[in-house]
């Protein structure tokens, strides 16, 4: 009988779909929302230390092949995301989840963020975003090689909870082997590839003008336009990563067969982001339904027996 359980972290999700962080996890009640659907697991929205608007509207724009977005990064703040966490896993403790740590004002502000959970009765595992393309004026911190290798030996200093890092897209194959190179220096439990192409723009062929208004209208592409992207990261950093580390692959997953594929570039976890802001909840029990039919139809039982084996044609 085919299953889509997913093991990640020695824990069996029934199923490896989430939410990508940002979508439907800003509040308790959203959180509640994805802990009762049909996906495995879930991601909070990224937490700065306090609570943020983000950037003024109109910030988010779905498009016919994906969405553009410059939301920057608004959440509830730290505080609230923790709370919410603790009281999560106490009450739910058979149903791990993931916490989102972001920075607004940078490396000081991401080792604070890691101290207060270190210091929280939080056990769980946490996504450090490394990799939000849309705060004014803020390089992505893992496109900077030297302050992420930085960045990591500081938390790893006295950070003993398990966590990873959320990844922008690389897309030379020197990048892939330098972050690949920071990444194994460190007891990270995962890594997920890929953050929102950054700063793309889209222009509306009525009026000529662009579609978000923060930055001129630049903003992080999600959906359709990136699922090559997004694969091609899965895949290079998985031929790169120690073992140890698992991959969330992120980017472009619409159907069975989108999630099919990053399972075969080697993800362990699946994140749906533009697809779940436009068709809901309901996207999980579709994305199930179709993964299922397709391990069936290939005569697989597991996830295992394909999770990686890409073929080439060498
Ligand atoms: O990491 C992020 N990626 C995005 O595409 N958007 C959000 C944001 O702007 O908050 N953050």
């Amino acid at each position: 009988m085919a299953s889509l359980q997913a093991t990640f972290y020695g824990h069996t999700y029934e199923n490896p779909f989430m939410n990508a962080s940002g979508v439907h996890c800003m509040d308790t009640a959203e959180l509640d929302g994805l802990a009762t659907s049909a996906a495995g697991s879930f991601v909070t929205k990224s937490a700065t230390a306090e609570g943020r608007d983000g950037n003024p509207e109109p910030r988010y724009v779905n498009l016919e092949l994906g969405s553009i977005n410059s939301m920057g990064l608004p959440n509830l703040g730290l505080a609230y995301y923790l709370k919410d966490a603790i009281q999560r896993q106490t009450a739910h403790p058979d149903k791990p989840f993931f916490l989102s740590v972001a920075s607004y004002k940078g490396f000081d502000e991401y080792v604070a963020n890691m101290k207060a959970i270190q210091d929280s009765a939080y056990t769980g595992l946490v996504e450090l975003n490394l990799s939000c393309p849309n705060v004014p004026g803020k390089p992505q911190m893992a496109y900077d090689f030297e302050d992420t290798e930085k960045l990591l030996t500081e938390i790893f200093s006295f950070y003993t909870k398990p966590f990873g890092v959320k990844l922008p897209p690389y897309f030379d194959f020197m990048h892939f082997d330098k972050i690949a190179a920071v990444l194994n220096q460190f007891d990270l439990k995962f890594v997920n590839c890929i953050n929102s192409v950054g700063n793309g723009l889209y222009i509306d062929d009525e009026t000529d003008t662009v579609v978000i208004k923060p930055k001129g209208g630049f903003g992080g592409i999600g959906g359709e336009y990136v699922k090559p992207t997004a694969l091609a990261n899965v895949r290079a950093l998985r031929q790169r990563l120690n073992p140890t580390i698992d991959i969330i692959g992120t980017g472009g997953i619409l159907t069975g067969r989108d999630a099919y594929e990053h399972l075969l570039c080697g993800a362990s976890m699946l994140q749906v982001g533009t697809q779940l802001y436009k068709e809901g909840l309901g996207v999980f029990d579709r994305l199930n339904s179709e993964l299922l039919d397709i391990l069936v139809a290939k005569g697989y039982n597991t996830i295992a027996e394909f999770k990686g084996k890409l073929a080439t044609l060498d």
